[in-house]
């Protein structure tokens, strides 16, 4: 059995209707007709094409458009869903199959999905994976590939305990023969996406050089980066579709298993791949110029190579004798996408997303022929062997064999039956075994009775010959004692034995035939019985039960063909009717032709006047052109000059050309030079964007963090205000008990009060008291201040002595040193110049004892200062111990600041007493007279 790649049309509702979708008509066949489709099996497996009405066709005449309209033709498919069909449905039909060979099997799977724009191809694949929120979760417009992706992480699909699963996911866009990453990061603003390049590996096959492959654990991070992927994908509005995509976009997960129990062992390697192809479109139908053009044309181009392999692929097929060159290398798509069209390789579905829109026809004709080329891509058993092993390496090949036999065995195990051929060379081979079965039928009829008879008959012989020869044999032992008569009955009975043993060894000529019509009929139908040979009367009756079964099914089939064929018959009557009315229409277009001769030909009359008309006026321009020749020469001259002037110019431009290229040449480089600048600080704005980001997003989760705080804290609060108001309340109720207790006394505590007021009194009294001495202190300070302001004055003028007695010392030492050589020792006076002098030891002696004198005078007056007592009586009086209730009820109530006199009006400062100033302003006499002394 050959492998095929399943194909599967759907028709999409109506665009602008809303649902439910119901059929437009049914036609007389019971052919359910949307649009200009018509699905007429019921297993919805063949449908037709009805084809636009008149008005449309006409709307929609132009060149390219074949003169023969392709109504009522009819194609067979795998599935057909026409509206309203789901997304689930679709996957059911189409899709499930590709996931139960991967996660089963182990076999790659791919979906293509294919279609003009606006047919639904996305809506198929991806649903509305952008506007979903929740990915975790299944929703009704959940595409096919998320349907799929989510039976891929199914827990039920996963592979036991012991084996580790790893995914990966890849997504990628071919836009303009430029591969586009869609998981890598975007490129910075202003750029466009880089193109990656695509290799071939001699064994691995083509693949994307650094494309980005993230690991998937679960399915929402795998749907998320789908998501992402998607919604970078290029899309532009066309006026066939808003969000018409403008690339072919291609989703890869990679799954790897590994066999933890046996190390050794090599992982097992699946690919499941969707594709959403570009929509292919027609110029004049989308209405597209610029950018879009230019997509549109490159999207035309890579579709019409995979159309281009895809019917070489076909054409090899359908012939096994036919090498034709396949060009998967004429475009990036057919390459990356080599695996998935082979069917030995890759278990694959191609949805073919069609519009049943009567606008679109022959849009939906080209799709529906694409299809039926895909249908006849199959597998030829040991052909793709080597392309097997060449594309995905020997081991993962004979793996992806082994799931492929499994898939058969399954099915011919569980899986209905196949789907009934009504594929026309299916049909063609059934109908070429008909008269041959008829004939072999017919044959048996009529051996298999004679065939019985005959044995029969044999059987019969055979008895009565062994009969007749052993009555025969008692004969002849009785007759041996009788006469030799050769008349005799023995020689009689000799001759009989003789003839019957004859005829024993004679073949049986109809036997001979029988015989060799058995042989021909076994050779005929060898094929049909396992070994051949054997019993034949068994084999014949096998042969003839197989026949009979065969028969029947063949009848039935020739019962649906005959059907089939009474009901293409009746389409064949519509479209014949349909014909007669074009070619009456034709006709009519004919007549309105030759209507239209006629007028030809009188305009053709006049066109003949016309042309008369015309060659007068040619002879009159050839008189004209002569002087224009004239003018001509004369203007060729003009212009040799105005050519050589120009000349001219164009040196002299081109020297400023050269000075200008230079001037522009420096400009351009400090161009350069701002633009590297501007970069230099576009980068550094950039950083410095990312760092104020990451500062928010710090920020932000310190605030979430604070906030978080905030809440334990109100929590804590919360908690702490209850434990309060519970301590509130044991304190209240303390208090309320103590209230008591404090009234009960209220008594003690009034009498303590007057003790109290008492003792203020007194103390009232004392500060009065104190407040006076603080008076009389003062004013005793004011007079020491006094006399300390004179004995700085005193020390002032002390020091005005002390240098006078400098300036005396040295005129001293002056006559000291004159009176030296004059003196005895011991003298105290000596005479210098005449006079007496004191000598300078008395002079230092007596200026000594006036000094010490003046010390002790200051010493002794000091000691008749009043003494310091008034300040010691202040001290006490605060010193004094006061009762503690006493204490609590006036110090705790009035604090008071013993340094700061006017805030505690009444009550003594403390300061040290002063009596040096008055001691040294007494002691200021002794020294004078010292002075006077020492002046003598
Ligand atoms: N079966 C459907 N049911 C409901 N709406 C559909 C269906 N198929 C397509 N549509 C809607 O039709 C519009 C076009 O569909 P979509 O974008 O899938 O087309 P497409 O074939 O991918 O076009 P293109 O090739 O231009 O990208 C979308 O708005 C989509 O929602």
């Amino acid at each position: 059995m050959s492998e095929a790649i399943k194909v599967c049309v759907r028709v999409r509702p109506q665009p602008g209707s809303h649902p439910p979708y119901h059929p437009q008509s049914t036609t007389s066949l019971g052919a359910e007709t949307f649009g200009c489709i018509a699905t007429l099996s019921s297993d919805k497996t063949t449908l037709s094409l009805t084809g636009p009405s008149v008005t449309d066709r006409r709307k929609n005449r132009d060149e390219d458009r074949p003169s023969q309209p392709q109504q009522l033709k009819t194609y067979a498919f795998d599935n057909i869903l026409p509206p309203p069909s789901t997304n689930e449905d679709l996957y059911k039909e189409a899709a499930a199959s590709v996931v139960t060979a991967v996660n089963k099997y182990n076999q790659d799977g791919t979906v293509f999905f294919y279609g003009q724009t606006g047919a639904g191809k996305s809506w198929s694949c991806f649903g509305d994976i952008l506007t979903t929120k929740d990915l975790s979760s299944m929703t009704a417009n959940d595409g096919v590939m998320t349907r799929a992706l989510r039976d891929l992480y199914s827990p039920e699909s996963q592979p036991g305990l012991n084996h580790a699963v790893h995914r990966e996911v890849t997504f990628f866009e071919i836009f303009n023969e430029r591969v586009h990453d869609l998981l890598s990061p975007p490129p910075p603003l202003h750029k466009s996406m880089p193109s990656l390049p695509v290799r071939t590996h001699p064994t691995k096959g083509s693949y994307i050089e650094g494309i980005t492959s993230l690991p998937v654990a679960d399915l929402t991070s795998c749907l998320k980066l789908v998501r992402k992927g998607y919604a970078r994908r290029a899309v532009a509005g066309t006026k066939m579709n808003d969000q018409s995509s403008r690339s072919h976009a291609v989703v890869r997960v990679k799954t790897v298993i590994k066999d933890m129990e046996h190390e050794k062992s090599t992982p097992i390697v699946t690919h499941l791949t969707f594709v959403d192809l570009a929509g292919s479109e027609r110029q004049r139908d989308t209405g597209n110029t610029g950018e879009r053009l230019k997509e549109a044309s490159s999207i035309n181009k890579s579709l019409s190579t995979l159309g281009g392999v895809i019917f070489a692929l076909g054409v090899n097929c359908l012939n096994p004798t036919e090498t034709r060159h396949v060009p998967f290398r004429d475009s990036k798509l057919t390459l990356l996408l080599r695996t998935s069209l082979n069917p030995a390789n890759c278990r694959t579905v191609m949805v073919m997303n069609v519009s049943p829109d009567e606008q679109q026809f022959m849009e939906t004709v080209s799709t529906l022929k694409f299809a039926q080329r895909v249908k006849q891509i199959k597998t030829k058993d040991g052909v793709d062997d080597k392309f097997k092993a060449e594309e995905s390496g020997e081991v993962d090949a004979l793996r992806k064999e082994i799931g492929r036999l499994k898939m058969k065995l399954d099915g011919v195990n569980t899986a209905p039956p196949a789907p009934s051929q009504t594929s026309t060379a299916t049909t063609a081979y059934l109908q070429s075994t008909i008269p041959k079965m008829e004939r072999m039928e017919a044959l048996t009829r009529t051996l298999v009775p004679n065939y019985h008879r005959r044995i029969m008959e044999d059987k019969l012989i055979d008895r009565l010959k062994t009969e007749k020869i052993s009555r025969l044999q008692r004969l002849l032992r009785a007759g041996d004692s009788k006469d030799d008569d050769p008349d005799s009955d023995l020689n009689v009975l000799c001759s009989e034995i003789d003839s019957l043993r004859r005829l024993l060894n004679e073949p049986d000529p109809d036997a001979v035939m029988y015989k060799a019509m058995y042989d021909d009929l076994l050779e005929s139908k060898e094929p049909l019985f396992e070994g051949g040979g054997g019993d034949e009367i068994n084999n014949l009756r096998n042969l003839t039960t197989a026949l009979m079964e065969e028969k029947q099914s063949l009848n039935s089939e020739l019962e649906g063909a005959k059907k089939e064929a009474s009901e293409a018959q009746s389409k064949a009557q519509d479209s014949t009717a349909a014909t007669k009315k074009l070619l009456e229409r034709r006709l009519k277009e004919a007549e309105e032709r030759a209507e239209a001769a006629e007028e030809a030909a009188t305009q053709k009359k006049e066109v003949a006047k016309l042309a008369a008309s015309l060659n007068a006026t040619q002879v009159e321009l050839r008189e004209k052109s002569k002087d224009f020749s004239k003018m001509q020469r004369d203007h060729e001259a003009e212009m040799d000059s105005l050519t050589n002037e120009l000349f001219m110019e164009s040196e002299r431009m081109t020297e400023e050309k050269g000075a200008t290229e230079i001037e522009m040449k420096g400009k351009l480089a400090a161009a350069f030079k701002d633009n590297a600048i501007l970069q230099q600080r576009v980068k550094s704005l950039t950083s410095e964007r990312e760092k104020y980001e990451k500062e928010i997003s710090t920020s932000n989760s310190k605030i979430a963090q604070l906030e978080g705080e905030i809440e334990e804290i109100k929590a804590s609060a919360a908690e702490q205000k209850e434990q309060i108001a519970a301590t509130h309340k044991v304190r209240v109720e303390k208090l309320e008990q103590d209230n008591l207790a404090a009234y009960e006394n209220s008594e003690k505590w009034e009498r303590a009060a007057e003790e109290n007021e008492r003792k203020a009194g007194s103390l009232i009294d004392e500060v009065k008291r104190l407040k006076k001495k603080r008076d009389d202190d003062a004013f005793e300070l004011e007079n020491l201040q006094e006399d300390m302001d004179t004995m700085t004055e005193n020390v002032k003028f002390l020091q005005l002595q002390n240098e006078e007695l400098q300036t005396y010392n040295v005129r001293l030492e002056e006559l000291n040193n004159l009176g030296n050589d004059n003196r005895e020792d011991g003298e105290e006076v000596s005479e210098v110049d005449g006079e007496l002098c004191l000598t300078e030891e008395r002079a230092k002696q007596i200026l000594e004892e006036a000094v010490s004198a003046a010390e002790n005078d200051a010493f002794n007056e000091s000691a008749f200062l009043p003494p310091p007592d008034s300040g010691e009586e202040a001290h006490d009086v605060f010193n004094e111990d006061f009762d503690e209730e006493d204490d609590e009820m006036f110090f705790e109530s009035q604090p008071v600041d013993l340094s700061r006199d006017d805030e505690n009006e009444g009550i003594p400062t403390f300061r040290t007493p002063q009596t040096t100033g008055k001691a040294k302003t007494l002691g200021r006499s002794s020294s004078r007279k010292a002075l006077a002394m020492h002046n003598e």
